[in-house]
């Protein structure tokens, strides 16, 4: 039986990580970091914004339906992001896949979520 995307990716605990590790790597992007670096400033929120991710990536990834944040049309609406900020923050993500020491078809599955994902954020 295979394991499920949710399990490999370390279950909550591991997901937590892995969302703490990429939020930091793209406030530290060049590219995309002004996007992130105000919410220093509004810890509240930030901590919202990273239990809504995390929770997405638990229901994204085949563990409990725990997902109640807005849509990813609704909550990029009016960033006007750009394919390249995509990509940047597709690479931060990958970067600490790597320093997790995730596999290739766990990465694999990752970016077939990214890329499904792609037209509801990009130019919005
Ligand atoms: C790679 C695919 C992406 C996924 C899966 C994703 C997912 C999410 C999720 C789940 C939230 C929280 C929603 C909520 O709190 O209701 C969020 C918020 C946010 N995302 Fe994304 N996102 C992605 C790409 C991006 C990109 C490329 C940018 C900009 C460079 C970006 C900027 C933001 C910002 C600034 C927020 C906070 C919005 C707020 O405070 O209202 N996201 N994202």
């Amino acid at each position: 039986m295979s394991t499920s995307l949710f399990e490999r990716l370390g279950a909550e605990k591991g997901i937590i990580k892995i969302v703490d590790d990429v939020v930091e790597a793209h406030m530290n992007n060049p590219v995309i970091s002004a996007r992130f670096t105000p919410y220093l400033e509004q810890p509240e929120n930030l901590a919202k914004v990273k239990s809504h991710t995390v929770n997405f990536f638990i229901t994204g990834s085949g563990g409990p339906q725990v997902y109640a944040g807005r849509t990813m049309e609704t909550t990029h609406r009016g960033m006007n992001i750009s394919a390249e900020e995509y990509m940047e923050t597709m690479d931060d993500i990958f970067l600490v896949l790597d320093k997790h020491g995730k596999d290739a078809q766990t990465k694999k599955d990752v970016l077939e979520i990214l890329w499904s994902l792609k037209g509801m954020i990009i130019g919005k």
